[in-house]
């Protein structure tokens, strides 16, 4: 009995009309009775759902000759078809996932989650797919950014004071990150087929000692391939894993203790990144040479893989201690992360002023650390302040009873036992606000920290690394071998280290120009063009940026003093040279003469006194400002050599002040040189008198 012979059947009305004379019915259509007669069987909220069937029906008999009863014998066909192919291959694929599928489950609370989607967000085929999540990516500091970008803006933007960059546009230009929606995708990498299926699951929380009880999402990644072997999966990770890690050994990963109520997860969620850096290269820090070998070399054997099973066979726990000491700004946490660089290890910061920082906390933060890691902990002098009572704060703002501000304490005092029992809801507050304080000062004390650098429990492998500017003021179990292994002592600059600060200076963007001018290409020609443009753009007083003439503030008293050495800036100092070809004569040599002339009297301030020069800047800019890439390797030493002997011998400058100085005459050696007697000058009596007020910067 076919689909036919069945439905006439049924609807013996439709039979009637099919096969009764042709000329009084029409193929294929319903009567009205047969509707009527269907309407009550359906129910009324069908009737629409009906017509329309009816509708078809008619038109399918009646203009184009079909039999309906075949078109719906052809869709019953292929609905059933489906259903038994749909099963068919739900069967199937169950059967092949359960035997011949392996999977990987990576949650995301691992560092392999935070892989796998940086990759996956790396791949077309992903990004393409049709269901994705979009997510906001933020740039870091040190991220390449298109340079013909910036500067277009800074052109569009040039109004006549448009020198200037601007960035207002950066979030709307950044891109967004694409990553793989929820649910479930599939991939191909290396001629292999991947399934990826990211779910999300609601994970109670109990709030620990928190306290606040609440539903967090955790997700799964389950990445799953044909084989009985998970092989290809755990290539793919560790594909991943390299590709995240891919420029890693040109940067220092900086971390940090995480938030309070992300730091008692434990494990990877105790840390958490603050910075990626480029790695800081040894040689830029300066420091006596012996103690920079002595250091590296100490830490190359501890790290050597050998040294655990030495270690190990002496009983010998396996920890390094370093303590650098010295003046601030004299390079302890430039050579901290040089050396973390050369060893291609993360650094891992701790403040022990950090308030929210408990004894229990640094054991477990120390006991998350990776096998091999930097563990900074800077100014270690300060932390014992944290355990001070609250008591001795006033001692030490008002320096005892001796001074005027201890007199008034001790009057504050007596009328306060005088008026004991006259209490005021503002002296309950204050109470109240002093008892807080003192809960929140508990900090570290030094036995939680030493438990935590050494205790049984902690962990081993780290190399500590200690700062402080006061180093007599430690307590001396912290710093006894074993504790402390090597102690490097720094200074503020010596002459010498002032001139491998300069040379340092200039020489790496000579070294970068030197290199661009012999890489030519368009983008260059490009960007020089934007550059020639903004500088004809430039208006006659603004300097540009980068480009900083001496800051000098009101007139200070300062000993008269004579010019400076006219070796110093003579004549041939101004000539500009490109190697070893003199580039600048004729009209170069008259402006900069003329400079010499101007840096001069703003040395010597006409009578002595250090006083601002009124003077038109764009034709100081001119005159003096000599790009540092224009001038040979030999005279910059020359120059180097000359600045240090402006340096007080006395070390009373440390290098991150020569550094600051430099940093405002980045591009200008020379200017850099005219200016160094004012400001060392100022620099020495500003540190005389005590004050914080910089008179030159
Ligand atoms: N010896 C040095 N060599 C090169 N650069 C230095 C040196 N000392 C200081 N600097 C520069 O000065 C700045 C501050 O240096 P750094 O933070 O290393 O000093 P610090 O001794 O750790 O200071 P603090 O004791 O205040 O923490 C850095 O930018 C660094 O480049």
């Amino acid at each position: 009995m076919d689909f036919n012979t069945l439905l006439r059947g049924a609807l013996p009305t439709l039979a009637a009309n099919n096969s009764g004379d042709p000329q009084n019915s029409t193929q294929g259509a319903f009567s009205d009775g047969f509707m009527e007669s269907l309407a009550p069987l359906l129910g009324s909220q069908f009737n629409p759902l009906l017509k329309l069937f009816m509708l078809f029906y008619n038109l399918a008999g009646s203009r184009f000759g079909l039999d309906p009863t075949i078109i719906l014998a052809v869709f019953g066909f292929i609905w059933a078809g489906n259903k038994l192919l749909r099963q068919l291959y739900m069967t199937v694929y169950g059967l092949s996932r359960d035997y011949y599928m392996a999977d990987v489950h990576v949650s995301s609370s691992d560092d392999m989650y935070f892989h796998m989607m940086k990759w996956l967000a790396s791949q077309p085929k992903m990004v393409n797919s049709r269901s994705i999540t979009a997510e906001t990516a933020s740039k870091t500091a040190w991220e390449e950014e298109d340079d013909l970008d910036v500067l277009a803006t800074r052109a569009i933007a040039a109004d006549g004071s448009g020198v200037y960059l601007n960035f207002s546009n950066q979030e709307a230009k950044a891109p967004p990150r694409f990553i793989p929606a929820l649910g479930t995708h599939g991939f191909w990498h290396k001629g292999r087929y991947f399934r990826l299926h990211r779910k999300q699951e609601s994970m109670y929380d109990d709030g620990g000692s928190s306290g606040f009880p609440q539903f967090k999402d955790k997700e799964n990644l389950i990445i799953s391939c044909f084989g009985r072997s998970p092989e290809p999966i755990k290539k793919l990770l560790q594909h991943a894993k390299e590709q995240f890690y891919i420029d890693h050994n040109a940067m220092t990963i900086v971390k940090r203790p995480s938030p309070a109520n992300l730091r008692r997860y434990g494990g990877r969620h105790s840390w958490l990144q603050v910075a990626n850096r480029p790695v800081r290269p040894m040689k830029t820090v300066v420091l006596d040479a012996k103690q920079k070998v002595q250091v590296l070399s100490d830490m190359n054997e501890y790290l050597h893989p050998a040294t655990p099973r030495w270690y190990a066979n002496r009983g010998i726990p396996l920890r390094r201690g370093y303590l650098f000491h010295g003046p601030p700004g004299t390079g302890k946490t430039s050579l901290s992360f040089a050396l973390a660089g050369v060893f291609g290890l993360d650094i891992y910061v701790i403040s022990l002023l950090d308030p929210s920082l408990t004894e229990e906390d640094l054991s477990a933060l120390f006991n998350s650390l990776p096998r091999r890691c930097v563990v900074l902990l800077e100014d270690i002098d300060t932390a014992g302040l944290s355990r001070a009572p609250d008591t001795g704060d006033d001692e030490k703002t008002t320096g005892g009873g001796n001074s005027e501000a201890g007199k008034s304490k001790d009057k504050a005092a007596k009328r306060e036992s005088e008026n004991k029992n006259d209490w005021k809801v503002a002296d309950l507050a204050r109470e109240l606000k002093k008892q807080g304080d003192r809960d929140e000062k508990k900090g570290i004390s030094l036995s939680g920290l030493l438990n935590a650098i050494d205790g049984v429990a902690s962990h081993e492998g780290r190399v500590l690394i200690m700062t402080t500017n006061k180093p007599e003021t430690l307590d001396e179990a912290l710093i006894r071998p074993g504790r402390v292994d090597l102690q490097v002592g720094f200074t503020n600059a010596t002459q010498e280290q002032a001139q491998e600060l300069f040379e340092r200076m200039y020489e790496v963007d000579r070294q970068i120009s030197l290199a661009q001018n012999s890489i030519g290409g368009k983008k260059k020609e490009q960007v020089e063009a934007v550059v020639a443009s903004l500088r004809q753009q430039l208006p006659s007083t603004a300097p540009l940026p980068g480009h900083q003439a001496a800051a000098v503030a009101a007139p200070i008293p300062v000993a008269a003093e004579p010019p400076s050495s006219p070796s110093a800036v003579s004549d041939k100092d101004w000539s500009i040279s490109d190697g070893s070809t003199e580039v600048d004569e004729g009209e170069g040599d008259d402006h900069t003469s003329s400079a010499k002339t101007n840096a001069e009297e703003d040395i010597t301030g006409g009578g002595g006194d250090i006083v601002e020069k009124e003077k038109p800047q764009q034709q100081f800019c001119d005159d003096i400002d000599l790009d540092a890439s224009q001038i040979s390797f030999a005279e910059l030493k020359r120059i180097a050599a000359d600045f240090s002997t402006k340096i007080p011998p006395n070390q009373v400058i440390s290098p991150a002040e020569i550094q600051g100085f430099l940093l405002k005459r980045k591009r200008n050696p020379r200017r850099a040189l005219a200016e160094v007697d004012v400001w060392v000058k100022a620099t020495v009596q500003q540190k005389a008198s005590k004050t914080k007020v910089l008179q030159v910067q």
